[in-house]
């Protein structure tokens, strides 16, 4: 999958210049798909499909080629002695689950409690990011993103809670739209202390 992740996405390329960056093994996949879906992968509409799929897997998938531990690298002296959570709430993503490659959608909480240092906040993000660019299970990708910031922070304290709906249980197999899947990982004091643990859970607004 790596070898497929060498152009940079930030040069514009048109029409078939496009489709040349694409290994061809990669459009008669989807062709291949496309035909198994019993449709012509030749007709005009589906005929720049193979390459618009592939583009749009380097989208969803373009976690593998970072590591997102890595955007917690840059950290610095947090000024004023805040000694408080750090809480961003509500970090919308977009996954695949591993099982099925079916979207998962959902939003992300993440907060630490800081030693000294502190790191900009989109990082954050960008971490939560990293990981749902990939093939995931809901439980991996709320751990990798709470061990990414115990490892790259070394904070008092981590908590990370996911809250998602995935489409391989809306849109196919059980079809029973509506239902969130909540996990969480508990790190440092918000494992240890209640009292932590309830209120990074209240300023997270989850469990009222
Ligand atoms: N724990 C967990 N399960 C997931 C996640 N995403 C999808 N699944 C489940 O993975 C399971 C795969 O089960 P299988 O029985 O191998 O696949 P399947 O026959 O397609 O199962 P159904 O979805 O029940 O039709 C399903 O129960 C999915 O709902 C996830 O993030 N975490
Ligand atoms: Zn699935």
């Amino acid at each position: 999958m790596a070898d497929y992740h060498t152009h940079d996405d930030d040069e514009p390329l048109s029409g078939e210049d496009r489709d040349a960056s694409i290994p061809a093994d990669v459009l008669d996949a989807v062709r291949t798909l496309i035909r198994w879906a019993g449709d012509d992968p030749e007709r005009e509409g589906l005929h720049d499909t193979p390459g618009r799929v592939a583009r749009a897997y380097r989208e969803y998938f373009k976690g593998y080629a970072e590591d997102p531990e890595g955007h917690l690298a840059r950290t610095f002296e947090e000024v004023g002695g805040y000694d408080e959570i750090v809480l961003l709430r509500d970090i919308p993503f977009q996954s695949h689950c591993e099982h099925h490659m079916a979207p998962i959608i959902g939003k992300c909480h993440v907060a630490y409690l800081p030693t000294t240092r502190v790191v900009g906040i989109s990082k954050l993000a960008r971490v939560v990011q990293g990981y749902a660019k990939r093939l995931q299970v809901q439980e991996r990708l709320t751990a990798e993103i709470a061990d990414a910031i115990q490892h790259g922070l070394h904070p008092r304290g981590v908590a990370v809670v996911v809250e998602a709906s995935h489409a391989c249980m809306s849109a196919r197999g059980v079809l029973t739209p509506g239902v969130s899947m909540i996990t969480s990982r508990m790190m440092g004091v918000f494992r240890e202390d209640e009292r932590s643990r309830k209120e990074v859970l209240a300023l997270m607004k989850i469990g009222g």
